[in-house]
């Protein structure tokens, strides 16, 4: 089971960090202007990390991913190969690695798995879901696109045109929470997802109130 973070900067660590027991595993996102409110120590670490341009860091089991706001060559398939199967905390901390760790874990005992992401709003969330998708479906599909992630993944604009609004922290928020289930054949093969919406900020569609005049 996966703690949650505190600790001090000590207990944040780059390569060669945590072991994960079951493959249930937190993930939190972090904004950047958070990075220089405090002295904390933790803050540092993820500071001086994020500078080299080392956005995820792990505190225990858990991944802190700081947004970047801009493209890094870290997401392609090469890098879901080199997470394949790995133990966790050999390699650089990466979204990936936590997909692969729940992925190997649901089919090595056989038991449900559940991500958490959590963060303040444009923290980059939506983003790092795509990301966990992307990478459950390609680790899925052992080489051969079935369009499931396609499928999955196209789910969420339309789900946006609905429930996402433009504010202040980011130009697209999801004004809703998201429960996604994808759901495996017991070969490990995606057969498909659901996504169920909750909190949506009802007030929100006052604004699409008709008024006949
Ligand atoms: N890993 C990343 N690499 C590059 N850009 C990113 C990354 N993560 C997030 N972003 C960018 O940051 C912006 C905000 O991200 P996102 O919409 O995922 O935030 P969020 O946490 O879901 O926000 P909200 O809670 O308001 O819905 C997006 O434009 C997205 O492209």
């Amino acid at each position: 089971m996966a703690t949650n973070g505190g600790g001090g900067g000590g207990g944040l660590v780059g390569a060669g960090g945590p072991k994960d027991d079951d493959g249930r595993t937190y993930l939190l996102q972090i904004y950047p202007r958070l990075a220089g409110q405090s002295s904390d120590g933790i803050l540092n670490n993820l500071r001086s990390r994020f500078y080299k341009k080392e956005i995820y860091t792990y505190a225990g089991s858990i991944l802190i991913a700081i947004n970047p706001f801009k493209f890094l060559p870290i997401y392609n398939p090469k890098y879901v190969k080199m997470y394949e199967n790995h133990q966790l905390g050999k390699l650089e901390p990466h979204i990936f690695a936590i997909a692969d760790v729940a992925y190997y874990a649901m089919l090595r005992k056989k038991v449900n798995q559940c991500i958490v992401i959590s963060g303040e709003s444009g923290s980059g969330k939506t983003q790092s879901t795509n990301f966990l998708i992307h990478c459950l479906t390609a680790l899925s599909q052992k080489g051969y696109a079935s369009g499931v992630e396609r499928t999955i993944l196209g789910a969420g604009p339309v789900l946006e045109a609905f429930g996402n609004a433009k504010t202040a922290h980011n130009n697209n928020s999801s004004r809703f929470g998201k429960f996604i289930q994808v759901n495996y054949l017991e070969s490990g093969v995606v057969r498909g997802a659901v996504v169920e919406k909750y909190l949506l900020e009802k007030s929100r569609l006052g604004g699409l109130t008709f008024h006949p005049h």
